[in-house]
């Protein structure tokens, strides 16, 4: 299975609409040079990341301009795209009486959606817990690939991966592979790969993190998004500038590392 992240960089500076149509480009030029079966897109890179000053106005309901322009890419590149998050207009209030939630979206070639909620709210009070609604589904769907090959993909969004139990709850669910699509900053980078490594290891899945590079509403973004297999290898690895890393990962590996090192057949619930 070809996996392809295009970790984007932005500033202030591009209006919206340039960059949807700019990062569009991008799939299609990684879709026709790689022929990838996944490609994966950063948190909130349409209606820019950290600013969300912005993600009133940029926001839009699941069946709006934005999903719909990514289904019709997925559809015409023939890719899996995980088109990272947006901000998604509520049909009404949730249980927090916000009408926004931080919405990551999966796409396949035949126009099949699957819409993760981040259940984790960043920002201690203000931004996303301020703003948004908290997801409280969990999200698996099963990707497939040309060759025959499927995975099954555990579905969550950047400061989720400071939470294990989530991913747990994935495992439990048949994830093998995890996609996490993020806005992080450079200030925590560190931390970014670190629980990317462990969450692989004690779950002994693949962990896909597309980050956000560039600096926006006074963020710098920390780059280094990364493919970590289910024994903790980091296979590929971007640095700190956008960049697209393209990687082939063996989904079979996952059942073959349960098997061989069979640790979660010990877990104590
Ligand atoms: N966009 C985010 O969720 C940021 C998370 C973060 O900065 C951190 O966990 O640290």
């Amino acid at each position: 299975m070809r996996i392809a992240l295009i970790q984007v960089g932005y500033g202030d500076d591009e209006p919206l609409r340039d960059r949807v149509e700019r990062v569009s480009g991008l799939v299609r030029d990684t879709a026709r040079s790689h022929r990838p079966d996944l490609v994966v897109l950063p948190e909130l890179w349409a209606p820019t990341g950290f600013d969300y000053r912005r993600w009133e106005d940029a926001a839009e309901p699941l069946d709006g301009p934005w999903a719909t322009a990514m289904t019709a890419l997925a559809a015409e590149t023939g890719v899996t795209l995980h088109a990272g998050s947006f901000v998604e207009r509520l049909a009404g209030p949730g249980a927090d009486g916000r009408t926004l939630a931080n919405t990551s979206l999966l796409v396949t070639a035949d126009g099949g959606r699957t819409a993760y909620r981040k259940i984790h709210r960043f920002g201690f009070g203000s931004g996303e817990p301020k703003l948004l609604e908290a997801g409280t589904e969990i999200v698996v769907a099963e990707l497939r690939c040309g060759t025959g090959e499927s995975a099954v993909a555990g579905l969550s969004t950047c400061y989720d991966l400071r939470f294990p139990e989530l991913y747990r709850q994935q495992l439990d669910a048949g994830a093998e592979l995890f996609v996490v699509p993020a806005a992080w900053p450079a200030a925590r980078v560190a931390h970014w790969t670190l629980l990317g490594r462990a969450r692989a290891v004690e779950d002994q899945a693949f962990v896909v993190q597309c980050n956000t590079a560039g600096t926006h509403a006074g963020t710098e973004m920390g780059g280094r998004s990364q493919v970590v297999g289910p024994t903790g290898e980091v296979l590929a690895e971007a640095g700190p500038d956008e960049e697209v890393l393209v990687v082939d990962v063996d989904p079979g590996l996952v059942a073959r590392t349960r098997e061989a090192f069979p640790v979660l057949a010990d877990r104590r619930l």
